[in-house]
């Protein structure tokens, strides 16, 4: 598949690493007006770094935008009579409505809205999934390719804010989490280094528990609570605290905050 990303900031640029990470593609353009954030990938085969958004689309079925919705509209626009019903058209651009692209590029041409987070750079991605309706002849093959990136579900537009925060968002949520914790361990003791590794293999441990076991994260804090104990004494100390209520609290107004950004 010939692809193109437009715009190799935070986001482009960790998709194109995973991307190139899976050889996932026979030609991969790479286009921004400013490609640092990319030149590592200059060696790569069949990897082109360029400043010219036109030249990606001509030569990609699949382009993928990840701008900044203040600017994707002129750059979709800039484009527009470059993409025909051959291109399959994704966007990565936060609030940015698949009506609003239809609006340029036209509601005749596959459209889909993908929401990855930046772990989608080792392969690790939760990423959803929103298609107009002629892009759902594509979900399939959007499926695919996000599939050796992490994992992907398909979900109506109207949920695709929601994902944003819980998804690409949470996982900045979940890090600040590890460097609370970080925090904690150095003030009991530990060096820094020391501390984030004690920090990140637990958080790591938890994760991968529940996936595995399929458990709900009760039954497993319930293993771990003995009566009396200091796992309990701490947990409902950080209740006492908030620690539920802060993270459903930031979760909204994360929620809130997307529903306010529009393209300007
Ligand atoms: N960062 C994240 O974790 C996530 C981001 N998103 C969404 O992805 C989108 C991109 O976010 P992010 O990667 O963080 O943003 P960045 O600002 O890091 O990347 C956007 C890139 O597009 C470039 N750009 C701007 N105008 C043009 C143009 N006319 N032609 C080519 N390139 C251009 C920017 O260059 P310059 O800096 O010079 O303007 C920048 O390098 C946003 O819409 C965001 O909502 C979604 C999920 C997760
Ligand atoms: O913070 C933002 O607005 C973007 C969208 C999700 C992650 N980064």
């Amino acid at each position: 598949m010939k692809i193109a990303i437009i715009g190799t900031g935070n986001l482009g640029s960790s998709i194109a690493k995973g991307l190139i990470g899976n050889k996932s593609f026979t030609s991969l353009y790479l286009s921004d007006k400013n490609t640092s954030a990319v030149v590592q990938f200059t060696d790569e085969e069949y990897v082109t770094i360029t400043n010219y958004n036109k030249e990606a689309v001509m030569n990609s079925d699949l382009i993928i935008f990840a701008l900044q919705p203040r600017h994707i509209e002129s750059v979709l626009k800039e484009v527009a009579s470059l993409i025909t019903k051959k291109h399959l058209v994704m966007s990565v651009a936060a609030g940015y409505s698949l009506e609003k692209i239809e609006s340029i590029i036209g509601e005749d041409k596959h459209i889909i809205r993908v929401m990855p987070n930046t772990a989608i750079s080792i392969g690790k991605s939760m990423t959803c999934l929103s298609a107009n309706s002629v892009g759902e002849e594509k979900i399939e093959l959007a499926k695919t390719i996000f599939n050796q990136l992490g994992t992907t579900m398909v979900i109506p537009e109207e949920q695709l804010q929601a994902a944003t925060v819980i998804c690409a968002s949470g996982i900045a949520f979940w890090m600040r989490l590890v460097r609370a914790t970080t925090q904690g361990a150095i003030q009991l003791g530990f060096e820094a280094e020391e501390a984030h590794q004690l920090a990140l293999q637990t958080c790591y441990g938890a994760a991968s528990l529940l996936k595995e076991s399929g458990k709900h994260p009760e039954a497993e804090i319930d293993r771990v609570t003995t009566p009396s104990g200091c796992t309990i004494a701490g947990l409902n100390e950080m209740e006492h605290q908030g620690l539920s209520s802060a993270l459903i609290q930031g979760i909204n107004a994360s929620f809130e905050k997307i529903n306010q950004i529009k393209n300007g």
